[in-house]
């Protein structure tokens, strides 16, 4: 038997429907519905209703009797779409404050990171790590990201850097996507190509150990169908991430990549790929915004990793001008970007980038559903997924004006009510 909830009336409903897939968007473009309400048919969407339907339909239903519900909400309450956190590598073990306390004081990440810091001393760390103990973190970062609104989180491996421990972070994953709903519904990818790890001379080695022994694994166990690349100093040159992204991506992977955080030449990669989102773009300027939009690539910013490094955010603002689809997610890790709130951080880059209310709410709904090839959430209407979110307020405004204080007291995942 379907489940079927009505629930409102809404201050204001933010569909995020008909909104351009790309460039700048105002706010008066926004779809806000005053008054209304949502029908939820199990996980669905059923209606979204005006205040007159909505008034109409609710005389209908008494609460709890039969298979109807109706849930009344409370009195100012501002409904928007579930947030989508499109790139996190939330799958770690272990801290780096020690790392943050050496770069306040003075020292650059890529020089932290050949002097036995950064990522390798993660991947120490995960690889030392238990199933079960990686599946306890995994699941309270889980449990952190929906208190902040998001109800679907990309994972990325990349802290395994091996076959044994690649597989032991992704199953963790599909695991945990498998049993829990009580947090965001997990998105994984594979990024054994973040850096090389000491047991291999090469870095053609390595990418060719990938595509041999951990790509078919990762195919045959359906762990992922995303591969992701550090392109950068340090990480992989762009000649050699091109090939083995053609590779993955002949193998039937859909491909994302790190490009430009501090230098270029990511970009170019991804557009040649096809990639469907080139992420961090610090770096970037109008030559790489240019390929990006040619290639019908995704940009997605990061706003996180800027304040973990203390450096200037990518340039979001002139991303939207060239016409670019812009994407905002939390980079959730040890390293560079440890908060992992995506609420502040969007709120805070929209003040420093001037976004419109519109692009920067757009950046975490229904275009960061783009960034990972979803087409079932971020917009409310019917037909989607019955994820959404609601915040104390009467004005959509208040949202991002509170910076992150303010939090959703409502979330709902696939129709049910979890928080
Ligand atoms: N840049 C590469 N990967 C992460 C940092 C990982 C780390 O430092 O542990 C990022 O997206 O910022």
């Amino acid at each position: 038997m379907v489940q079927k909830t009505l629930v409102g009336p809404f201050k204001q409903i933010l569909t995020m429907n008909n909104l351009p897939d790309k460039g700048p968007i105002k706010d008066n473009q926004l779809e806000i519905i005053e008054g209304g309400g949502i029908l939820i048919e199990d996980e669905i969407i059923a209606a979204v209703y005006e205040k007159k339907q909505f008034d109409e339909e609710r005389k209908h239903y008494k609460k709890k009797s039969g298979d109807k519900s109706y849930f009344k909400v409370e009195k100012d309450a501002v409904l928007v779409p579930g947030f989508i956190d499109s790139h996190t590598h939330m799958i770690y073990a272990g801290s780096r404050a020690k790392d943050y306390a050496r770069r306040n004081a003075g020292e650059s990440y890529l020089d932290i990171a050949r002097k036995g810091g950064g990522i390798l001393s993660t991947v120490k760390k995960t690889r030392e790590a238990s199933f079960k103990q990686l599946k306890q973190l995994l699941f309270e970062r889980g449990l952190t990201h929906i208190k902040c609104g998001i109800t679907t989180t990309e994972v990325k491996s990349g802290y395994g850097l091996d076959l044994e421990n690649e597989l032991k972070t992704l199953r963790v994953i599909k695991n945990l996507k498998e049993s829990r709903s009580l947090i965001p519904e997990l998105i994984p990818t594979c990024l054994s190509a973040h850096v090389k790890p000491a047991e291999f001379e090469t870095h053609e080695e390595y990418l060719n150990y990938i595509l041999k022994e951990i790509l078919p694994i990762i195919k045959e166990e359906k762990l992922s169908n995303r591969v992701d690349i550090f392109i950068e100093e340090g990480a992989f040159t762009p000649e050699i991430s091109l090939k083995f992204l053609e590779t993955a991506k002949k193998m039937g992977f859909k491909i994302t990549v790190h490009a430009d955080q501090f230098s270029t030449g990511g970009s170019e990669v991804a557009a040649k790929v096809g990639a469907i989102s080139a992420d961090h773009l610090e770096a970037s300027g109008e030559t790489e915004f240019s390929l990006l939009k040619q290639g019908n690539v995704i940009a997605t910013v990061l706003p996180g990793a800027s304040m973990g490094l203390g450096m200037h955010y990518a340039p979001a603002r002139r991303m939207l001008d060239a016409g670019l689809c812009v994407v905002i997610a939390s980079d959730w890790n040890p390293g560079t970007a440890p908060m992992g709130d995506l609420l502040i951080q969007a709120a805070v880059l929209g003040a420093n980038q001037k976004l419109s209310i519109a692009e920067t709410l757009s950046a975490i709904t229904n275009r960061a559903a783009m960034a990972l090839d979803l087409n079932d959430r971020g917009i409310i209407k019917p037909g989607y997924l019955a994820d959404f979110i609601a915040f104390p307020c009467s004005d959509h405004e208040d949202i991002f004006y509170n910076q992150g204080v303010l939090r959703p007291n409502q979330i709902w995942r696939k129709g049910t009510r979890i928080i």
